[in-house]
Formats: C-alpha cells, structure tokens, sequence
C-alpha cells in the first residue's frame, strides 16, 4: 500500500460529471490517509526540472550570502534562508496518551532532536506584511523573477484547484476555502537534505525531518528520485514510504492544520517525516545520497477567520477548535518550531 497516485486532468478538462466524480475519489482517500498523489495538474515536468536547476545553484551560493537573506527565527511567516538545525519540526507535533499524534499544545517535547536540511521560503512580491529577502541579483540572476513569477503562481492554482476539489467533495459550498485565500500569501520553499551518513540516523536524535503536520490549507510536495519521505499509516500503524514513481509531474498533496481546524478535525493532516530512503534502511554503513524536494504550503488570508466551520460541528464532535485567525494559528505553529511563541491574548490583555 502507498499513498494513492491520481490523475487529476479531467478536474480542468473533464464534464461537470467527471469533475464530480473525481473530486470525490480524492476527498475520500484525503479521509483514509490525510494524502493523496497527483499527476496531470497543469505543471509540466520541465518546469519542475527547472526549479532543481534553480535549488542546485542557490544552495551553492557562498554560505555568507546565504546567512545575508537567513530567516528570521520568531512566530512570523518563514522568510529567506534557513540553515542546517535551524528548523525543529519535532517541536510541533506529538503523541497523546492513545498514541495518536497531535498538535503539541505545551513544552513538553524533546529538545535534543535535529532535523539536517537547509531550505529557502519565499512569498510573491508585495506582501505587505512579511516581505521575502531575496539574493541578489548579480549573485544568482533570473532566479528572483523565475521562481516568483512563473513557478509560485503556477503551484498557488494548483493548491486552489485541489482546494475547489475539496469543497466539492466535502459538499461545503464552493469557495468555503477558496475565497480565504485572495490575498495569496501562500509560501514556497526549497528545500536541500546534504549527504547523511545513515550511523547518524541510528542515535535516534538526527533525522532529515521529524515527524510533523504543515501548518495551511494543503501542501503540494514535489520530492526528486531519492526517497525517504514517510507518512503515517493510519490503518497499520508505522510509516508508509512514499516511494517517487519517476513520473517528474508527480506532486504530493497533504492536508495541513488549516483545513483540519476549519473542518473540525473531520479532515485529518498528514503526518510526514523524512528518513532513510527504502533501499538504505538499517544499514549503518551508508550515506544518504543528498536530496532536493520543494513545497507550495497554500494559506489562508491573514486576518481570515479559520475556526470550526458550523457544519462540521454536531453533538457527537462538539468544537474541537479555537476560532483564530489564520495569522495567530500560523504564528503559533511557526513560534513552536523556534521557541518563540507569541504572547497569549489574555497575557497582552492584562499587561496593556
Ligand atoms: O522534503 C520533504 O520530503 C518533506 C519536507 C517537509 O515536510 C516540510 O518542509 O514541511
Ligand atoms: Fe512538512
């Protein structure tokens, strides 16, 4: 079993039937394991191929001019470059007492577990409130200007296509989820996992990524041929690899905390970590080969309100969640991983 690959091009292309029945088959399987595979989404393999093009040369620029555009490590959106260690995605998420993971709401999470990759997020130009730091021009030309106006609002349809498949799907009225998101603040990333000796991964405290939910709508994964990528199996227990076909359009959708806030929990995200790819596992005198996937995270409006919609509230699932905005969700999301989280309502309250 694996994560179910779908082709998607009868959602643009097909009859009103054909677009039904298919936004129902991936509403279903976004039930059974939080992910699903798609192919024939509008994004050709070439433009694909042209953003790890783009992520070879940006990850070999000069370490200063990468540490000149480094995140900022607070609650805010993730902008610019992110160094090896910077990230703690194991700080988000844990388990309960029935062993199924969770949103951390406290503390109380290992300190000591690192993730090894380095990664570069942006958002389009313009955004008024979390601008994106880019390198300069002279340094990596046509970078800025391809991967903000080509790539990122190729992948922002693809995210809202999904999306509108969703709302189909769900039987929620079309733009439940759509129409919060015109501002377009969705972020991309490139992502880069350097060689990992696999001894490394045996003390249990290293991994390319530990296990985690993403914090919008959706995610859009695109990973290159060496694997490693794991989501929860929810039917068996364990990891399920999502092991890549070869198939260059082919895009891993997961659902994120966004959309399982505004669907009460009737939507559940995807746990991912990434780790030994399939043909290296248990082997503790390999190297991971190094590795390069990019994500579109698709987000809500800022000042949207993103709380349990009304029809996902009943007797038998009372609210599960606050009604925030998607900024303070985010902002407590993107504070967990830094330690950094932002003051409470009633702290700020009291203190004012
Ligand atoms: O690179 C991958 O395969 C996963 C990355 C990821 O989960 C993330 O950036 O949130
Ligand atoms: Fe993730």
């Amino acid at each position: 079993m694996s994560v179910p690959l779908i082709d998607f091009s009868a959602f643009r292309t097909g009859t009103e039937a054909q677009r039904t029945e298919l936004a129902n088959r991936v509403t279903e399987e976004f039930k059974k394991h939080g992910a699903v595979r798609l192919i024939s989404h509008g994004i050709t393999g070439e433009t694909i191929q042209k953003v790890y093009e783009w992520s070879d040369k940006f990850f070999n620029l000069p370490a200063a001019e990468k540490a000149a555009i480094a995140n900022v490590r607070d609650a805010n959106p993730q902008r610019g470059y992110s160094y090896v260690g910077s990230e703690a995605t194991s700080k988000v998420t844990k388990k309960d007492q029935a062993g199924e993971f969770q949103i951390c709401e406290d503390d109380d999470v290992a300190q000591d577990l690192e993730d090894v990759k380095e990664h570069f997020d942006y958002t389009r130009d313009g955004d008024p409130d979390f601008p994106t730091p880019w390198p300069s021009e002279a340094s990596i030309p046509g970078f800025h200007k391809w991967m903000e106006g080509v790539f990122l609002p190729e992948c922002q349809r693809v995210a809202r296509d999904v999306l509108t498949a969703i709302e189909l799907g769900l039987k929620v009225p079309e733009g439940t989820f759509t129409s919060r998101m015109e501002s377009y603040v969705d972020e991309l990333r490139i992502q880069h996992y350097p060689p990992l000796p696999t001894e490394k991964l045996m003390t249990g405290k290293i991994k390319r990524c530990h296990p985690h939910t993403d914090f919008g709508f959706i995610t859009l994964l695109f990973q290159d041929a060496t694997g490693g990528l794991e989501i929860e199996d929810r039917a068996n227990g364990g990891w399920l690899p999502v092991v890549p076909t070869g198939e260059p359009t082919e895009v891993g959708v997961y659902i994120s905390d966004t959309l399982v806030h505004m669907t009460n929990g009737h939507l559940r995200a995807a746990v991912h970590q990434v780790t030994a790819p399939v043909s290296l596992k248990d082997k503790e005198d390999g190297v991971l080969p190094e590795r390069y996937t990019i994500a579109l995270f698709g987000k809500a409006d800022r000042h949207a309100r993103v709380g349990p919609l009304p029809q996902f509230i009943t007797r038998e699932t009372p609210q599960r969640f606050p009604n925030l905005t998607a900024l303070e969700l985010h902002n407590k999301r993107v504070g967990q991983l830094y330690d950094a989280r932002p003051k409470a309502k009633s702290a700020v309250a009291t203190s004012a």
